[in-house]
């Protein structure tokens, strides 16, 4: 039931507050003002150093802020922002709408916030911070809906997403129908991805019953047409399913997001947590798809290691992913590094041919190119003995985290498990990608061989984290390979949304002219022979480096 106060509003305007408010305001002031001329000058040099130095960090970290509801049993809402937040290792601000008294049994009272508290966070955040990604969750009123558009206008981000929160899983009414026309004439249409429980979308379309995967896709549709980008259904309420199945729709084509059903009582707050998630991913640069990916990986998981936790006495449990990482943690997780584009700056691909013939072991060679600048490393190892090849590319595992370098291995998904590589590189008579990240989970990057615009929508539909393009120039390292030009490599850039490598006959004396392209997801070089096949592989990496890292700041 929906109960709505007013305790808030006189509670927020009382004189109690004022004092705690006042004290702050005072306090900069004093710090600032107080003391002697120079005194004064150094303080206030000080403060402006910080500010500075606050805003070109500010830009670095990735930052989602939440405009949503507390939940006191901290499973949903707010709390689950900031858990799905943290755990994801992205800066969360918060915006409160509203106060609710929820635990295990239920939701037992609403407050909601009056609309100037609500504005003026809204404006203390968004006027200050730098905010990559709007989640919203409990918007209590068609009044806040309309402050939130308003804010948005006023300070665009870089995307919203919106979790149309109504109807908890304990089936609650959170939120009254005065909202669903706000969502539908002024939040939707902002909206990149909207992510509605199975009862809010059948709430959204006028109360039509959800009961199958076919209905769920129907309504993503039918959603959709209402004017988000994107649409997730989240299938946790239909057990009639044995798996938890959502339907993601991006206007041309379904997805159904599968994962094994948790068999736990602990759901409360799944919803908020995805959406966070997905907001986080997409703070962090990722595709919405991937961000989708990512985030019901990680909502299964999260479920998984806290589907045993005894919390409350009734038959909803808050669940925990920071008890997950946690856990993981325990199990000798490592924190694994997700895909940076900007890694492919400086692509260095092994050879075994070009090793034995200069003598050196495969961990020398990437040893000294990784010391040279290479951004990230690719084992290309066609004949090694497949023993043999575990044991070089676990070496080279250790030396390029010892500096921060991603390695992938070309082709050998096997390989690239058994070593736990970062990910793995596949052409296209490779394993699909498709595959290859069902075998990999969402973490682990992949990348695939592309020479056309449709191979690059394949791979992006593959789930796919970059394309290697090429061959850009003719090339000794790969028999029967056509050549594609700088002109092939511009149309496979403009055609995709991942980021691109290319590759093919580049090295010192024409990667300027590649970077020159200056396509925006043209990110670097992909070489071999160029390292490899030359006497100092340090030197030339590091030439190299010089070369392509002033091109790529000059085309931006
Ligand atoms: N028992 C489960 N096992 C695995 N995944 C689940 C389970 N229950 C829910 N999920 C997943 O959790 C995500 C959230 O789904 P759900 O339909 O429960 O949202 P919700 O009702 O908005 O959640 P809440 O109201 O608890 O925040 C979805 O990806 C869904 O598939
Ligand atoms: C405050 C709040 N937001 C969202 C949900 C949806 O689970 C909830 N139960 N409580
Ligand atoms: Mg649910």
């Amino acid at each position: 039931m929906l109960m709505a106060s007013c305790n808030l509003v006189n509670s927020w305007n009382s004189p109690q507050l004022a004092p705690i408010l006042g004290f702050k305001q005072v306090r900069i002031f004093n710090s600032l003002f107080s003391d002697s001329d120079s005194n004064r000058r150094n303080q206030r040099h000080a403060f402006l150093n910080m500010q500075q130095s606050q805003s070109v960090s500010d830009a670095k970290i990735p930052h989602v802020l939440t405009v949503a509801g507390s939940d006191s049993g901290a499973g949903a809402g707010i709390q689950a922002d900031l858990k799905a937040c943290a755990a994801r290792r992205v800066f969360c601000s918060t915006v409160i709408t509203a106060v609710t008294a929820q635990n295990t049994v239920g939701v037992q009272g609403v407050e909601i916030l009056p609309d100037d508290v609500v504005a003026q966070q809204l404006k203390s955040v968004l006027s200050d911070m730098h905010v990559d990604v709007v989640k919203t969750g409990m918007l209590p009123s068609l009044s806040v809906v309309k402050i939130l558009c308003q804010s948005l206008r006023k300070f665009p981000v870089k995307a919203l997403v919106v979790d149309p929160v109504m109807v908890s899983t304990s089936a609650d009414v959170l939120v009254g129908s005065s909202v669903l026309a706000g969502f539908r004439e002024e939040l939707f249409p902002m909206a990149d991805i909207v992510t509605p429980n199975i009862k809010e979308a059948s709430l959204l379309l006028g109360d039509v019953p959800l009961q199958s995967v076919s209905d769920m896709r129907r309504a993503a549709k039918l959603i959709h047409d209402m004017g988000p980008r994107n649409v997730l259904i989240k299938g946790g309420d239909l057990h009639a399913s044995l798996d938890a199945i959502d339907v993601f729709f991006d206007g041309e084509e379904f997805y159904e997001l599968r994962s094994s059903r948790v068999k736990t009582c602990n759901t409360h707050g799944t919803g908020c947590t995805l959406a966070s998630c997905i907001a986080a991913e997409l703070a962090r640069g990722s595709s919405m798809l991937s961000a989708v990916k990512v985030a019901k990986h990680f909502v299964e998981t999260a479920l998984d290691y806290s589907k045993d936790l005894v919390i409350g006495n009734g038959p909803q449990g808050p669940f925990d992913p920071l008890l997950a990482l946690k856990n993981i943690d325990q199990s000798s997780y490592r924190q694994k590094r997700l895909f940076d584009p900007n890694d492919l700056l400086v692509y260095a691909v092994t050879d075994s041919n070009m090793n034995k013939k200069w003598g050196r072991s495969v961990d020398e060679a990437v040893k000294a190119a990784v010391e040279g600048g290479a951004t990230i490393i690719q084992l290309r190892e066609k004949d090694a003995e497949t023993r043999e090849f575990i044991e070089s590319a676990k070496a080279c595992l250790k030396i390029c985290h010892s500096y921060g370098v991603p390695l992938l291995i070309n082709d050998r998904i096997d390989v690239a498990l058994a070593c736990d590589a970062d990910g793995v590189h596949v052409g296209q008579s490779d394993m699909p990608a498709r595959l290859a990240r069902s075998l990999l989970g969402p973490e682990k990057i992949i990348g695939v061989s592309c020479k056309t615009p449709e191979q690059a929508e394949q791979a992006w539909i593959d789930g796919a984290d970059y394309i290697g393009c090429g061959g850009v120039y003719p090339t000794s390292t790969k028999a029967n390979n056509r050549t594609i030009g700088l002109d092939g490599l511009k149309e496979v850039c403009k055609a995709s949304k991942l980021p691109v490598v290319a590759i093919g006959g580049i090295g010192l004396s024409n990667a300027h002219d590649v970077m020159e392209l200056g396509v925006p997801n043209l990110k670097g070089v992909a070489v071999v022979s160029a390292l490899f096949d030359r006497e100092c592989i340090l030197t030339e990496t590091r030439n190299l480096h010089s070369v392509v890292s002033r091109a790529a700041l000059l085309v931006k």
